[in-house]
């Protein structure tokens, strides 16, 4: 479904100065118009034409992946590339600038978010267009607007129900980096020959083409920009990554490397594919990272064919099952290897501000997760919330000392011996029907806040993004499509359509007593209702929650173009 806003009096006539072939059809503002120049519109749309087959190739593969998997088979290690996985090679040395990422925040494009954000404390901030971004075309270009801001170091944000006036703690901030969309996912409002063009593109294109210079001489000590590459299956996709940036490279006049990413390691097949990666990217790779959200709910969809590799209720899944301490640990063990940054993942527990036993627990999970991490290798770690960074940072810092990072020192060669059935091994765990309605909730209210233009909100004391959610959507469509029986309560239910159907109403009604009846008349959680309950009960799994819910945020303006 694409909304088509009527002409009305207060349409602007304004349009955007676009090159041959592109077409932009989101609302026309003079800020978008300072991003969307023709010049960096020119420079989206060659690297779109130059790339576009490739990525429909790598698409198409990844659907041929999960036909195999779906007929039985398992990801593993790839016979073929074995003198890669075998050969002695490293990347490209550490640009100085962020040898020390110890503590990384991460957070949506917003403007005020993302002063907080480099004021933090932390060392890296990492700025999103995925998981945390609600996608619609004001948020996307308000993002760039706001990341262009910040590189300048003029970005402000007045607060005016507090009077205060947000602006950069120079020269203490953290380094950005830019994490844009996964490859699967398209930018309605922009067409390239009249075809949407591919998402991240895009965001790295737009942010790259106005920040590369300025980025370099302030922030990046002559390197960068820097990014984080998401939701990758297979080396063939960093390869592309890599093209991208050579791409770039020769657009700006920069050297070969000037470009750092570090790729998240956050779907199954990818963990076998870590040395590949690695390897595409070796002049460019600033290291991998456990990306643990996105890699339990690529688990469910990778087997989501197999039922005897069901997962137990989501909050069990935690990162000391052997299938996911494997997974960080061969992550470490590679990324030390090849002299890169191993980075950790998210603790999904934020501050709770209400309760201060809860928040003291709550701190303490954090704690153990971080001390986990670093203990086993990590060189820094994610924080969700400014209010964890200093928990963050004293654990990293207790273990790691000075050193910025333990490349050199953790090398972890007991990890070598990380097989395909440790990285496979099922889960232990119980299902309960508390698990299906929670599910249930996180995954209505998450998509109700997606399609009003949040994409992370607090649910319960927890962080929730699109990965999170991913994995309340799968496993309901998977607890329905294999029938279980929830015993972990002594229940015994079976899950049914008919049972499926009550438990959504149930929760709906749970859901309006808890956020007050006014929010939820206003709000959109019918509709995100309606979505999650036919991807909950779809016959064919949908590859992704957000690529259906796009098609309900996607507002095409007719002052784009006269085809509409
Ligand atoms: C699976 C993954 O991909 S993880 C990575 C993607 N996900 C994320 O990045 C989630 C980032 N975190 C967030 O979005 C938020 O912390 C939430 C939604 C979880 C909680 O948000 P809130 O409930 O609004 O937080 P809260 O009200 O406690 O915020 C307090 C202050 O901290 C700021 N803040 C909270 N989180 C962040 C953040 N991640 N970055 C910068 N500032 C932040 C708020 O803006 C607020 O600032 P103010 O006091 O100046 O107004
Ligand atoms: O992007 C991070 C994740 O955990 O997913
Ligand atoms: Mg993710």
């Amino acid at each position: 479904m694409t909304n088509v806003a009527p002409y009305s009096r207060t349409t602007s006539l304004n349009c955007y100065d676009v090159p041959n072939g592109v077409d932009v059809r989101g609302r026309y503002d003079d800020e978008f118009a300072k991003i969307l120049t023709k010049d960096a519109l020119q420079f989206v749309s060659e690297l779109q034409r130059e790339f576009r087959s490739h990525i429909k190739y790598a698409l198409e593969c990844r659907k041929e992946a999960q036909r195999k998997y779906n007929a039985g088979c398992l990801p593993g290690f790839d016979p073929a590339t074995r003198c890669i996985r075998e050969g002695e090679w490293v990347c490209a040395s550490v640009p100085p600038a962020v040898a020390d990422r110890r503590v990384e925040i991460t957070g949506p494009v917003e403007r005020k978010m993302i002063i907080n954000a480099l004021n933090s404390g932390a060392k890296v901030f990492m700025a999103d267009f995925e998981d945390s971004l609600s996608l619609t075309w004001e948020k996307l270009m308000r993002g760039q607007v706001n990341l262009k801001d910040a590189v300048d170091g003029t970005i402000t944000f007045y607060d005016q129900a507090r009077n205060r006036l947000y602006k950069l703690n120079h020269p203490h901030t953290a380094k950005l980096f830019v994490r844009p969309r996964g490859w699967h996912l398209p930018e309605a409002h922009i067409l390239v020959d009249g075809e949407p063009a591919t998402g991240c593109l895009v965001d790295f294109g737009l942010y790259f083409y106005h920040n590369h210079a300025t980025f370099r001489r302030t922030r990046g000590a002559g390197y960068g920009p820097f990014f984080y590459l998401p939701k990758m299956e297979h080396a063939r996709e960093a390869r592309i990554w890599n093209s991208v940036f050579e791409r770039a490279e020769t657009m700006a006049g920069l050297g070969s490397g000037s470009i750092r990413a570090t790729v998240l390691i956050e779907t199954l097949p990818a963990v076998f594919q870590m040395d590949e990666i690695l390897y595409e990217l070796r002049d460019h790779s600033i290291g991998l990272n456990c990306g643990r959200w996105d890699y339990i709910f690529s688990y469910v969809k990778t087997f989501q064919a197999h039922p005897d590799r069901l997962l137990p209720d989501r909050v069990q899944v935690g990162m000391t099952q052997h299938f996911m301490r494997s997974y960080s640990d061969l992550l470490i063990h590679t990324c030390h290897r090849r002299g890169v940054h191993a980075m950790g993942g998210m603790a999904a527990q934020i501050p709770i501000r209400d309760d201060q036993v809860a928040n003291e627990a709550a701190l303490e999970l954090v704690r153990k997760d971080k001390l986990r991490e670093v203990r086993a290798g990590h060189d820094g770690t994610w924080a969700a919330h400014p209010g964890l960074i200093s928990v963050i940072m004293e654990v990293f810092t207790n273990y790691m000392g000075a050193t910025p990072n333990q490349i050199e020192t953790m090398k972890r060669e007991d990890a070598a011996i990380v097989t395909e059935e440790d990285l496979l091994q099922r889960p232990s765990g119980v299902r309960t029907m508390e698990g299906l309605r929670l599910n249930t909730r996180v995954g209505i209210q998450y998509l109700a806040a997606w399609l009003t233009g949040t994409g992370s909100v607090p649910l319960y004391n927890l962080m929730e993004d699109a990965a999170t959610a991913e994995i309340s959507r799968v496993q309901n469509w998977q607890w329905l499509k294999y029938g279980v029986v929830l015993d972990g309560d002594g229940l015994g239910v079976k899950v049914s359509l008919d049972l499926f159907a009550r438990v959504v109403e149930e929760e709906m009604a749970k859901i309006e007593k808890e956020v007050g009846e006014e929010k939820f008349k206003h709000g959109k959680y019918k509709e995100a209702c309606k979505i999650f309950n036919r991807q909950c009960t779809a016959p064919t799994l949908d590859e992704f929650l957000t690529l259906d819910a796009y098609n309900h945020i996607v507002i095409h303006h007719p002052n784009g173009s006269p085809r509409l």
